[in-house]
């Protein structure tokens, strides 16, 4: 696994945090598709992921992407009935993609629960991803790879301490999750650190504890986080808040 260079950047609060990060997206996906023709992102669910989609639905710029030409994946979903208010992709759905005209084809959801188990949920899911490789690899490129943060640094559904914080495959099934739903399908630790980037979105004090932690070099099993890195680059997107424990140094710059 490449280690690419990290980076910390801090934003006022985290309306401001989820504005910045929907523009920096943007930019992101018009280079990839100017570059190759089309480009690649993991989405997050929780509150300054799906707010990030919300914002970039407000602005303008949206219209700068080829949408048609945008593959979307998860890092993880809730393996709940389809519909459930408590779906990821229902949220991403409601926030952004329903208004925008991204290839349905495109659009790699992760499986709801519809009598099946997560476990064959998670390997449906790697079957996708393995179609959609580059060639020569197991997975397919990922310009742009976000995460929410949980205030016991997990990440996905990547819990300190779980049985997917060892799972050696590409995609893993979760069961017995401390945070509700408890049953969960989630990217694991090889898949989201073969993205380019990875963007850890955190707002609020609740996140701080975890945040300090990661960065200060914990271990990912403890803390989930800290095992979240790009191959070019890994980006930790906070607000103040997030943020206090944060060694000045590590700061890129405030706004
Ligand atoms: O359960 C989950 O939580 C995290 C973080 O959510 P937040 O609201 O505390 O920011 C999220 O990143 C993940 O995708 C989700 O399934």
């Amino acid at each position: 696994m490449t280690v690419g260079e990290l980076s910390v950047v801090v934003h006022r609060d985290a309306e401001v945090l989820a504005a910045a990060a929907a523009a920096r997206l943007m930019v992101r996906i018009v280079d990839a598709q100017n570059a190759r023709g089309r480009a690649s992102i993991v989405l997050t669910g929780g509150g300054v992921g799906i707010g990030t989609l919300k914002a970039l639905n407000a602005s303008p710029a949206r219209h700068a992407i080829d949408w048609a030409a945008l593959d979307i994946w998860w890092g993880d979903e809730r393996f709940v009935a389809p519909g459930d208010p408590e779906r990821n992709e229902l949220q991403a759905n409601e926030a952004l993609l329903d208004h925008v005209p991204v290839d349905p084809a495109r659009v790699h959801r992760m499986p709801a629960d519809t009598g099946g188990s997560p476990e064959s949920a998670a390997e449906q899911y790697a079957d996708e991803l393995a179609k959609a490789a580059r060639p020569g690899a197991d997975l397919p490129r990922f310009d742009v790879l976000m995460l929410g943060v949980g205030p016991e640094g997990h990440v996905a559904s990547i819990f300190p301490e779980s049985p997917a914080a060892y799972d050696e495959g590409l995609v893993t099934a979760v069961r017995n999750c401390p945070k509700p739903p408890p049953t969960r399908v989630s990217l694991t630790f090889g898949t989201i650190t073969s993205a380019d980037e990875v963007w850890l979105l955190a707002a609020g004090e609740g996140k701080a504890e975890a945040v300090g932690l990661a960065l200060a070099g914990a271990g990912r099993v403890q803390i989930p986080a800290a095992g979240a890195r790009g191959g070019v680059r890994t980006l930790w997107l906070l607000d103040e808040a997030a943020a206090v424990n944060v060694p000045a140094e590590l700061r890129l710059r405030r706004s």
